[in-house]
Formats: structure tokens, sequence, C-alpha cells
């Protein structure tokens, strides 16, 4: 299947009419609800030895902010358009059609959930995949800062309840039935500009910068549709951190899988630094050859993608209880290509790490027990 992106200023046909664009003033409950703050660790994940740095502030600041629009309820962002009930429909059904096809298992996942969070989550999964595609699909080689400027406006336009075509439609429809807040949006596209500029990182910090544009925008913008489980007790803070981490693990795994397949590109999404501690270069990228100092470096790696996991963990159980399954699902899939990674002896260079059918198959049910377990009390 392929997901049409138009990006031109013309209106599209057919879609986007009149109806479409009557903005509707816009409502905003607060909880009554107090949160408490939270507690400021001392480090955070992608800190260096030298202390916390600036990135780090400003992606916690970003999180923090989210973390407020759980707690509202009500038209959230909302210019609701006046959609009619069929058409609606079908802007969601294409949405689902996308997402079962690019996205098998987590879409599988989705099932469970409410009527209305999945098709919110298909939605914002299509947007996802579509800002991706701008540079990474077919079309990539018409990519400028004017497409990720035009982009930016157009989403604009979804959360102002003027959409583009169907896709954006069912965005539109999603914004005012939950407290999404377009930052985690706008940092995605971010994150498309930065891969456009660059195709080095000196250090994790500046790696971690991209994995929080690319991937953990994505745990950001998915909390608010999921719902965080009332008989939790930690903070929505805590929660959004734990999506945020479970984001950067999944990017950090999609990096370490796809290192031959990027180093094709020209790209070398790894801290340069650390390639230098292990005696590496870029040339021992290209050079396709797995060596011992390419597997200690590897191993290394993987070691701190696994602990974006492990800190996932616990928010993962915080959340409403139908919303866990695909979330423990993505958690431990993605869990598993690290060790595919080890099973290939680190030869990630020639190599794509795959789980197999039948693996991703039996994940399921486990993940689905783990999604059984209540929200614990303390989240340490
Ligand atoms: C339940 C669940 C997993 C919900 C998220 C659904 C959603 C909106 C997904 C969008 C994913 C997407 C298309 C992102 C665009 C950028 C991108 C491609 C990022 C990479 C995704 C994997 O894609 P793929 O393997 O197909 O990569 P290629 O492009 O083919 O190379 C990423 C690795 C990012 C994935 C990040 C997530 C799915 C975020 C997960 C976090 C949560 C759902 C929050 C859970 C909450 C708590 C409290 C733990
Ligand atoms: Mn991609």
């Amino acid at each position: 299947m392929c997901i049409t992106l138009s990006l031109s200023s013309k209106p599209c046909i057919g879609v986007c009419n009149g109806s479409l664009q009557s903005p509707k003033s816009m409502v905003t409950t607060a909880r009554t609800e107090v949160i408490t703050a939270p507690k400021r660790p001392n480090t955070f994940p992608g800190s260096t030895k030298q202390g916390i740095s600036d990135i780090d502030l400003r992606v916690q600041e970003v999180v923090r902010r989210q973390s407020w629009t759980n707690n509202l309820v009500g038209e959230v962002n909302c210019r609701k358009p006046r959609f009619e009930p069929m058409f609606i429909d079908d802007a969601y059904d294409k949405c689902r059609n996308i997402c079962a096809e690019y996205a098998k298992t987590f879409y599988l996942g989705t099932l469970l959930m409410t009527k209305e969070r999945q098709k919110a989550i298909w939605a914002i999964y299509v947007w996802c995949r579509r800002t991706d595609e701008l540079v990474d699909g077919p079309n990539a080689e018409y990519m400028s800062p004017a497409v990720l400027e035009r982009w930016e406006e157009r989403l604009q336009d979804i959360f102002e309840g003027r959409p583009y075509d169907m896709l954006d439609a069912a965005l539109s429809d999603t914004v005012c039935n939950f407290p999404l807040d377009t930052k985690p949006f706008r940092d995605m596209i971010e994150g498309m500009r930065m891969d456009t500029r660059k195709s080095r990182y000196e250090s994790f910090q500046e790696l971690y910068l991209y994995c929080y544009y690319v991937a953990g925008t994505v745990g950001l913008m998915s909390v608010p549709v999921m719902g965080i489980a009332p008989e939790s007790s930690v903070s929505a803070y805590t929660i959004y951190n734990a999506a945020l981490y479970l984001g950067i693990g999944n990017q950090l795994t999609n990096i370490l899988r796809d290192v031959g397949e990027d180093a094709l590109r020209g790209r070398v999404y790894l801290p340069q630094d650390e390639l230098a501690q292990f005696g590496l270069t870029d040339k021992d990228v290209f050079s396709r050859k797995v060596t011992d100092a390419w597997r200690d470096f590897m191993k290394e790696q993987i070691i701190r993608a696994r602990s974006f996991f492990n800190l996932a963990e616990e928010g993962a159980s915080q959340l409403d209880k139908d919303s866990r399954w695909p979330v423990w699902s993505s958690l431990m899939l993605y869990r598993k290509i690290l060790d595919a990674i080890e099973d290939n002896d680190y030869d990630n260079l020639t190599k794509r790490a795959y789980v197999g059918r039948t693996k991703k198959l039996l994940t399921l049910p486990l993940a689905y027990t783990r999604a059984l377990s209540k929200p614990s009390l303390y989240l340490g």
C-alpha cells in the first residue's frame, strides 16, 4: 500500500470542502485533581557523566508540560469541523487500513482498546508514518525545507479544524476527542529537519535529542489517548517520562538494527565519541567488517537501549488497562530485536536482525499477561 503525500498548496480534490472549515470555539476544562510536584532525578538517562545537559532539560521541560495536558478534559485545542458521520468513519477506516498494513502486530494490539482510542491511535500513527515518509519514503528526493514548512502549516490547519485531506481529517477529529498538544507533533517535524541536515552525531546527547524528536514524541502523543489507570498513584509526569523512554528505547533499537542499511545511505546514527573510545571510526562502519572492537562497542550500545526499556516498564503498567497490551507488545517485540542482534553475533553491518513470525506470535500472549498486572503503588 502506498500512502500518498499531497504537499502542494492546491486544495485536494473531493475531500476539502467548505464544510470541513467551520471553526468552533475552544472549550477547555481542567480536572480538579492536584498533581504533586514530581521528584526531580539527579540524572536523566540521556545525561553524560558530566551531568545534566541543556538537551536533557529541554526534553524534560516538554515532558513536564505534556503531563499537564493529561489533566485536561473536554475539547482541548479543538476547532471542531462539521464532518459528516460517514465521511469521518471513512477517514478512520483509511487510517485503520494503513496501520494494519504497515504495523501488523501493533495494529493487533490496538484491537483491545476502546473504539474511540483505537481510532485516535490509528490517526496519530498515520500522521507519524506520513511525516517519516517525507524523509524516508519513495518521494524523499523531493524533500526540502519548504516541504517541511508546508507540512508544519498543514499540522496547524489540522489542529484548527481545517484538514487538507481525509487522513488529516481523522486527526482533526482526534484532537477534539483527546487532549493532544501540537508540541510533540511539531517536534517530530523538527526531527525530520534534523535528519535532512545531519548525518553524524558527535555524542550520545546529540543522538538522544534526535531520538526524542522522532520517537520520544510518539510516546508523548500516545499517553493522552491511552489514558492513565484511575488506580495509578504515580504522577502523570513520571508516566510521560516512561512513554518518552519507550520511544527512545525503540528508536535506539531501530538504529542498532539498521546500522548497515543506514551506512549504505551514508548515514551513521552512532555517537562518534563512543565509536572512538573503542578505536572505531566511520570507516569501520562502512567497511562492513565485524571485529571484536565492533562487538564490544555494540554490547555497550545494547545495554543502553535495554536500560530505556527497563525504565519504560513500570510506566506501561500505569496506563489504562485496555491500553496496556499494545504497549507491552511493542516493548517486548523491540527488545527481541536486541536479542536478535546478539544472536547474529553483533553483525548488524551486513545482516538485519529479525524477529520471526512465530516468536512474534508467542510474544503477544506474554505481553497480554504483563498487561494484566495492576499499577504498582510506587514507581522508584
Ligand atoms: C501502542 C503504541 C506502540 C503506540 C504508538 C503508535 C504510534 C502513533 C506509532 C507511530 C510510529 C511512527 C510511524 C513514528 C514515525 C517515526 C518513526 C518511523 C519512528 C520509529 C518507529 C518504528 O518504526 P519502524 O520500525 O517501522 O521504522 P522504520 O521507519 O521502518 O525504520 C519508531 C522506532 C518509533 C516508535 C516509537 C513508539 C511506538 C513510541 C512508543 C511509546 C508509547 C506508545 C508510549 C507508551 C506509554 C508508556 C507509559 C510506556
Ligand atoms: Mn523510517
